[in-house]
């Protein structure tokens, strides 16, 4: 069965997993936009906990781009010492 829907649909797609972080508008959200639609928004909102885009690039490679927002609420345990 793998061989014949490799044969009627070729390989199987690569794919990677890359997390995007950096401060708080960095341009996170600028370069992904680029890198998936070729443009820039000139005041993309900002990034509530994470945005995940996948790029495609080149044709059977899947890159899944997690950006994890600036501005992050995490829990108040995730915060305290250890
Ligand atoms: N001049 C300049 N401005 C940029 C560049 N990259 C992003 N910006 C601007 O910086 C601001 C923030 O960009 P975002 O891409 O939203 O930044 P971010 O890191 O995703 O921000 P958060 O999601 O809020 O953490 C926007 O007004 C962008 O237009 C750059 O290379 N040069
Ligand atoms: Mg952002």
């Amino acid at each position: 069965m793998n061989a014949l829907a490799k044969w009627l649909y070729g390989p199987a797609p690569v794919e990677y997993k890359v997390l995007l972080i950096g401060d708080y508008e960095c341009g996170k959200t600028t370069f992904l936009d680029r890198l998936k639609f070729e443009q820039i928004r000139e005041h993309p909102n900002h990034t509530v906990n994470v945005n995940v885009e996948t790029v495609v690039y080149p044709k059977g490679y899947n890159w899944h781009i997690w950006e994890i927002g600036g501005i992050v609420s995490l829990p108040s345990d995730h915060l305290q010492d250890p």
